[in-house]
């Protein structure tokens, strides 16, 4: 364990977006735990097991500085600003803090059909245009989280709302689709 309560107020924005996948608040997210919090998000058992593993092979050795690799990869949530990539939106300062005027300055930039959502073209022309010249590692991370993020979170006319994608970064987001999941399973 690293010491961190993973529910302290001090978080950071990028830190409370990871949190949610730390099932048991330990301030260490295993790929169990990453796979759980994606069924409980409404993601398929092919698909979670996918993101377990590529998230977690990925980003466990970043989050754990000097120390001897360990193989259930695990993820320091506290260090997990290490693992912010290049050809992304900016939207995370570098110390993982939410920044709202980039936000506005995203939207501004790319949504043009609607001013308060982003179509799949509108998302497609976001990515291309963050992408930084043969930073192929960045353009893969991006292209990873904004499919998968559009696939879950779209409304039911295609459109990503800005408030589900501000939800996404200050991490509030997939709490709340736990609780409306849990709601709709009890009405069922
Ligand atoms: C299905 C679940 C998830 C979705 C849909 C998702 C989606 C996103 C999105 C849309 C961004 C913004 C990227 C940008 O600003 O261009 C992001 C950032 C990030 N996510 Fe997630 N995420 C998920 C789960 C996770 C998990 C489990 C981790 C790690 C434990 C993680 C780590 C990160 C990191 C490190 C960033 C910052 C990237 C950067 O600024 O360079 N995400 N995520
Ligand atoms: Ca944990």
């Amino acid at each position: 364990m690293s010491g961190f309560s993973a529910t302290s107020s001090n978080q950071s924005a990028l830190q409370k977006h990871v949190a949610f996948f730390d099932r048991n608040k330990d301030g260490v997210i295993y790929p169990w735990e990453t796979f759980q919090g994606c069924r409980a998000i409404g993601l398929g058992i092919g698909i979670s097991t996918l993101a377990a593993f590529l998230i977690i092979m990925g980003l466990s050795r970043k989050t754990r500085p000097g120390k001897f690799p360990n193989l259930l990869f695990p993820i320091e949530v506290q260090n997990i600003v290490n693992c912010k990539h290049t050809s992304d939106c900016v939207v995370y300062d570098a110390e993982g803090n939410f920044d709202p005027e980039k936000f506005e300055e995203m939207f501004h930039k790319h949504s043009q059909a609607n001013a308060n959502a982003l179509t799949a073209d509108e998302l497609s022309g976001m990515l291309k245009a963050n992408r930084v010249p043969k930073d192929y590692h960045g353009w893969i991370g991006s292209w990873v989280e904004w499919k998968i993020f559009f696939y879950v979170c779209k409304d039911k006319n295609g459109l990503l709302q800005k408030e589900t994608i501000r939800a996404c970064y200050t991490g509030d987001l997939f709490e709340q689709m736990e609780q409306e999941r849990a709601c709709e399973k009890k009405r069922n």
